[in-house]
């Protein structure tokens, strides 16, 4: 990566405000599920303590809207840091103002300090450039190490490095270092794996992505969107109707570039999410009105195990299915299962995702675990992350 490091600049003594990604996966009483993301940011955290810096943290969680919201404040976060750093963790109330400044003042050489959700406040998505500035204030230097939110041109991923030195953080090198090599000339067949719920922001990459791979395949959340635009019944299931417009446009650009564009042919549907309740398999045409779709069916496995066997690199990003919540995880396990058998470059990202794989006990078989959904596929279509753009350029 053409970008300094944290070992390129002088930290001793100094305040380090450092972006991390601890949006981690947590159930419904807010239990951390999964905390690769929080585990990945340690080696920058661990080597800034032993530099005698004092480090203050800064991170998201979920997207509250611009809100003050108890449910995604990062206290849980910052318990599972003190308790993997074998350190205490000041979790602090604000990510800004009078009484986050005076903490920071207070600061003693390898404190550690947790902000609150910096999404409390609009500014952040905004990227307003005073809120920027307040953050930085609070610190020397920046350092950016939340590969898993560099596609996002926010505050605290790229705003605050107008007002700081600027630099990486080992997660973001090693994320950037590692995906660069294994796609800038991907041994073919190449294969993209989508899914999840986030498909407003995804179904964007599509366009770019076609223009890379040899196959696409769609299931989760995101491939209910097709269904629908293919004129078919969604029932209940997660389904972005105002995008239909664009996937019949990706859909036609599939086929003209010759692109292998696979969607379930059969999907898992129920009446409500919750487990134990009532299932049944239907073919995509058959999707009741009355039920939802959560999770791709055992046709469907099967035709896109077949896919990965052939395939010589494969990026996947969003779960096959509503996987939390059992039987529907059988998609998500199922491609898991043939991701870990696949025979060249396997690449998994996304804080849901990567839980999944950790979940199924087959993270350690996949090429590489990443810490970006979203940044992986923002990285794969050949984009300058905005977190990745803003840091400093080694000399
Ligand atoms: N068919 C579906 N219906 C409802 N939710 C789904 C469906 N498929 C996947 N999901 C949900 O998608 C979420 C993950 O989506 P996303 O955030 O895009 O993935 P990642 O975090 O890996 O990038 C999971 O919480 C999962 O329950
Ligand atoms: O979870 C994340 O992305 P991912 O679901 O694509 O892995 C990142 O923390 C970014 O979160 P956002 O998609 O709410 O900006």
């Amino acid at each position: 990566m053409n970008k300094k490091t944290v070992c390129d600049i002088d930290v001793r003594g100094k305040g380090v405000l450092v972006r991390v990604d601890f949006n981690v996966p947590v159930d419904e009483t807010g239990v951390i599920t999964d905390d690769t993301r929080i585990r990945a940011a340690l080696l920058t955290i661990q080597y800034l303590i032993q530099e005698g810096a004092k480090v203050i943290l800064a991170s998201h969680f979920g997207r509250p809207k611009g809100k003050v919201n108890d449910k995604y404040r990062l206290t849980a976060a910052g318990e599972r840091l003190a308790h993997l750093l074998g350190r205490p963790v000041k979790k602090l109330d604000d990510c800004i103002g009078p009484e986050t400044e005076a903490a920071v003042r207070a600061m003693q050489a390898g404190d550690v300090v947790l902000l609150e959700n910096v999404r409390f406040y609009p500014e952040e998505e905004k990227n307003d450039p005073e809120f920027a500035r307040r953050l930085a204030a609070l610190a020397h230097v920046y350092v950016n190490d939340a590969f898993g939110t560099a596609h996002r041109a926010h505050a605290s991923t790229a705003g605050v490095a107008a007002y700081l030195p600027a630099v990486a953080g080992f997660l973001m090198d090693k994320e950037i270092s590692i995906m660069g090599k294994a796609l800038a000339a991907p041994e073919r067949p190449f294969v993209a794996v989508m899914g999840g719920a986030k498909v407003a922001d995804k179904i964007a990459v599509i366009d770019n992505l076609l223009a890379k791979v040899d196959t696409l395949i769609i299931g989760g959340g995101m491939a209910n969107t097709f269904f629908y635009a293919l004129g078919r019944e969604v029932g209940k299931s997660l389904c972005e109707k105002d995008k239909a417009d664009t996937a019949r446009e990706l859909l036609d650009k599939a086929k003209a570039s010759g692109v292998r564009f696979l969607l379930p042919v059969d999907v898992v549907v129920a009446e409500t999410l919750a487990a134990g309740v009532p299932t049944a398999v239907v073919p995509v045409d058959a999707i009741p009105s009355d039920k939802a779709a959560l999770d791709i069916g055992p046709e469907s496995i099967q035709l896109f195990a077949q896919a990965l066997k052939e395939a010589k690199t494969v990026v996947w990003n969003g779960p096959m299915g509503a996987f939390e919540t059992v039987p529907f995880d059988r998609g998500t396990l199922g491609v898991a299962e043939a991701m870990a058998e696949v025979q060249g470059v396997s690449i998994i990202g996304g804080g849901d995702s990567v839980a999944a794989v950790e979940k199924a006990g087959l993270a350690d078989r996949m090429t590489h675990v990443s810490t970006g959904g979203g940044a992986s596929l923002e990285f794969l279509e050949g984009r300058e992350l905005p977190g990745v753009a803003a840091l400093a350029d080694k000399a």
